[in-house]
């Protein structure tokens, strides 16, 4: 009798937008397999044939509701998890932006995948982090432009 071991899925790529409002940037729980139960950044898988800003504005729209305007490249990570149910592998495309309306408040529009949206600042994020983002912080990378 042969083991036969499932080849590891193919790496794909995802969008994490940091939305910056004064000193902070808005986080949610996840609650689905990758991730769960720990704060991340609005984010989702880049699309066929969508650009970096076109997901990032999606996502964060079908996310949260709110609308985002100057998004720009911050940096990108290799993130390998294997510590998960199944094995994956994600390049994460880091962006920033801010509101295209100023005082728009987010909306939990997948509450079986988030457990809430609120503005953290930056020296006082939640924890626990998912990994891509505790990485980033540890090694003192700043989304801010000011
Ligand atoms: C590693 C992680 C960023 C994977 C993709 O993000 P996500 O689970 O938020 O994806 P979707 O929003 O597209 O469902
Ligand atoms: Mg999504
Ligand atoms: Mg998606
Ligand atoms: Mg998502």
């Amino acid at each position: 009798k042969t083991l036969v071991v499932a080849p590891p899925p193919s790496p794909q790529v995802a969008v994490a937008i940091c939305l910056l409002r004064g000193k902070s940037v808005l986080m949610g729980r996840r609650l689905v397999s990758i991730g769960n139960s720990k704060y991340s950044l609005p984010s989702g898988h880049l699309e066929f044939g969508e650009t970096f800003e076109e997901c990032a504005a999606r996502e964060m729209k079908e996310e949260t509701g709110l609308d985002i305007e100057k998004v720009e490249f911050l940096k990108v990570t290799n993130n390998l998890f294997l510590d998960q149910p199944t094995p994956a592998h994600y390049v994460v495309v880091f962006v920033r932006a801010v509101l295209a309306v100023p005082m728009q408040t987010p909306l939990n529009l997948e509450p079986d995948k988030c457990g809430g949206w609120d503005w953290y600042e930056w020296d006082s994020l939640p924890q626990p982090l998912f990994g891509p983002i505790k990485a980033m912080v540890m090694e003192g990378f700043n989304p801010f432009p000011y």
